[in-house]
């Protein structure tokens, strides 16, 4: 088996002089979920479409698969278009086994696949509906079918959650989490923290063209600390010394971010000062809270992908 089913080198896209993408690396590890996440305009999909050979970059590379060039194993990829759209007057069975049929897939096969998956995800109704007749929501949900029904290696979806209702959203996350259990490899783009959140086995965050965070969502979640609230019994002002630089009180709690290996401490030092604990509470910064963090800085102008210094250094 191919250790990475994506690996992008210094991807880079101008349109005229604006520079969309800006040497993006990449590599996705076969048989993993992996989140492409940035704001509108960070540069998400013209980077997955130079990784599957769509747009030619201006520099960089990209490899399929082993090593494949995108154009040799195009029947091995599934991708979802950012642009949706399927014949209006084909039934969805039957615009699933075309697509199915565009990457090798036999047409009855095709269509046989298209009632499971149409069943499996209770859409059952629909399979003889026309996608003229169908919400766009919907459509949509037969254009992901249509784009994996052929079996697929690696997985490519552009904002595959965008317009759809809260229970389709789950229907896909249960498909996607499926494939990745049938052994494919599954890149998504999204701005919508949640998903990647309880999906991604790995993540990268692009702002303003360029790759400003690679690694887990624990790392990335780790790049903030969490957050106390601590209310003690007695009202003590004298308490603030024992806390934390930056404690604000907020009625009669205290509140201040901590550092993970600083917690124990804390309530050791709690317990010992005999102000007791009427109230606390310790939470952990979700991948939104680290996503908005790392945009922030990078408006700010401040590069928050120190890796990617390392990966052009070294490659230097
Ligand atoms: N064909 C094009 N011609 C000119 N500019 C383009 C073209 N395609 C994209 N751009 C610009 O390149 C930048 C990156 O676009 P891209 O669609 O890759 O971003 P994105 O991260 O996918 O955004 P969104 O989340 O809004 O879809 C944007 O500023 C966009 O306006």
């Amino acid at each position: 088996m191919n250790d990475f089913s994506v690996e992008a080198k210094g991807l880079t896209k101008y349109f005229g002089a604006f520079r969309a993408v800006d040497q993006v690396s990449l590599e996705v590890p076969t048989g993993s979920i992996y989140g492409v996440l940035g704001p509108n305009g960070a540069g998400k999909t013209t980077s997955l479409r130079m990784m599957l050979g769509i747009v030619d970059p201006d520099a960089g590379e990209s490899r399929l698969l082993g090593g494949h060039s995108p154009q040799t194993v195009r029947h091995r990829v599934g991708y979802l278009p950012e642009e949706r759209g399927l014949y209006p007057g084909m039934k969805a069975r039957e615009a699933i086994a075309f697509m199915g049929a565009l990457r090798g897939l036999d047409w009855a096969e095709g269509r046989h696949r298209a009632a499971s998956f149409m069943s499996e995800l209770g859409l059952e109704r629909v399979i003889d509906e026309k996608i003229r007749k169908m919400s766009k929501g919907m459509a949509q949900m037969v254009q992901l079918i249509g784009s994996i029904v052929h079996a697929p290696d690696l997985i490519v979806l552009d904002e595959p959650f965008s317009g759809l209702d809260p229970v389709n959203q789950e229907r896909l996350e249960m498909l996607v989490r499926r494939e990745r259990d049938r052994g494919a490899t599954i890149l998504f783009s999204t701005h919508v923290m949640a998903h990647a959140e309880r999906l991604c086995d790995r993540i990268a965050i692009i702002a303003r063209s360029a790759r400003r965070f690679e690694g887990t969502v624990d790392a990335a979640r780790a790049l903030l600390p969490m957050q106390v609230r601590y209310t003690p019994r007695t009202d003590d002002p004298a308490l603030a010394q024992m806390l934390p630089a930056g404690a604000e009180r907020r009625g009669e709690a205290w509140q201040f971010p901590i550092e993970n290996d600083a917690v124990e401490p804390l309530l050791a030092r709690i317990t010992a000062s005999g102000h007791g604990v009427a109230g606390l509470s310790i939470v952990r910064p979700a991948l939104h809270d680290a996503f908005v963090h790392i945009v922030r800085q990078v408006d700010a102008g401040f590069d928050a992908d120190p890796e990617a210094d390392a990966i052009e250094e070294s490659e230097a």
